[in-house]
């Protein structure tokens, strides 16, 4: 049988750290079988895009694969529509899937197909096939970051003011995957991720901890079931226009664009 090939017609929406570098590889012709044809951002960014700035819904009309790099709201206001109409939605800020009811509704809805990065963090593969398995009832996430990019609106004086004057590692906050993602919208995402993997937001645990020292972003996965034991730790440069975002974010989203372009030779 032989396979028909075809060109993948992406739209990014978010012209930010992750959107930029993804569109502009598109842009470059750097993932085969992929064009990019459209961006969607809030801001208008005049010749800053290298294809046409439009308005989402112009996008769904454009494009067959949407990039979401702009965060949860986008998932949780346009997720349904884009997969609606027909149009596969690889989703950057997985953190939007902590609520249950709109990740149901996501995961039931087509034509179009839903996809998450693994963004910031490896070994999801790996855990989502243990799985299978059976149940991983340990599960730590330890995330640690510079404190600017974890400060959030809800803080109050006394934990803002031990963030800023820390000089060393402060846990900021613990809690489930259910709970962290909603607290740390542009920096917690991973939290989300590795609870997708595992199939479970309360039984993952995760600990967000500042540290002025943290000029890399450390994410640490622990996972253990009767099956076997599992701990995936990485250490990224930040993004220099936003070092809430590991600076290798980007690479994970166009690896996952390639291998929905049908890239040979793709690890899986
Ligand atoms: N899974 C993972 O490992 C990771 C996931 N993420 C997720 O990806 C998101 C994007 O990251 P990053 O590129 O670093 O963020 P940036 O803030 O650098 O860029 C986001 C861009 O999206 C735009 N935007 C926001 N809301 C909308 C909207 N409703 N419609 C159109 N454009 C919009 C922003 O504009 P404006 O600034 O005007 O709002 C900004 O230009 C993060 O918010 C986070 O949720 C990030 C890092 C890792
Ligand atoms: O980029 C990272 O290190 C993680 C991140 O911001 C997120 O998960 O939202």
């Amino acid at each position: 049988m032989n396979t028909v090939s075809t060109v993948r017609k992406v739209g990014i929406v978010g012209w930010g750290a992750i959107g930029r570098t993804v569109g502009t590889a598109l842009a470059d012709g750097r993932v085969e079988g992929a064009e990019l044809v459209c961006v969607v951002d809030n801001r208008p960014l005049g010749d800053a895009a290298p294809a046409p700035q439009v308005p989402l819904e112009e996008a769904l009309e454009l494009c067959d694969l949407i990039v979401e790099a702009a965060g949860q709201g986008v998932v949780r206001e346009w997720g349904e529509r884009v997969l609606a109409s027909g149009t596969d939605l690889l989703v950057a800020s997985s953190g939007a899937m902590t609520d249950e009811e709109l990740a149901k509704r996501l995961l039931a809805t087509g034509p179009g197909r839903v996809y998450f990065t693994g963004g910031a963090v490896g070994g999801l593969d790996l855990l989502q096939a243990a799985r299978s398995l059976g149940p991983l009832d340990d599960v730590r996430l330890t995330t640690t970051k510079l404190p600017s990019t974890l400060e959030q609106p809800w803080m109050d004086e006394e934990l803002l003011t031990r963030m800023r004057t820390a000089t060393g590692p402060v846990e900021v906050m613990t809690g489930t995957a259910r709970e962290i993602p909603a607290k740390f919208p542009r920096s917690t995402n991973v939290a989300a991720s590795v609870a997708l993997a595992v199939g479970d937001l309360d039984t993952v645990r995760v600990r967000v901890v500042a540290d002025p020292a943290a000029h890399h972003t450390r994410h640490v996965i622990e996972a253990s079931g009767a099956h076997g034991a599992y701990r995936f730790e990485v250490a990224h440069l930040p993004d220099p226009g936003n070092p809430a975002t590991s600076q290798v974010v980007p690479y994970a989203v166009l690896r996952g664009l390639a291998a929905l372009a049908g890239r040979t030779g793709q690890i899986l």
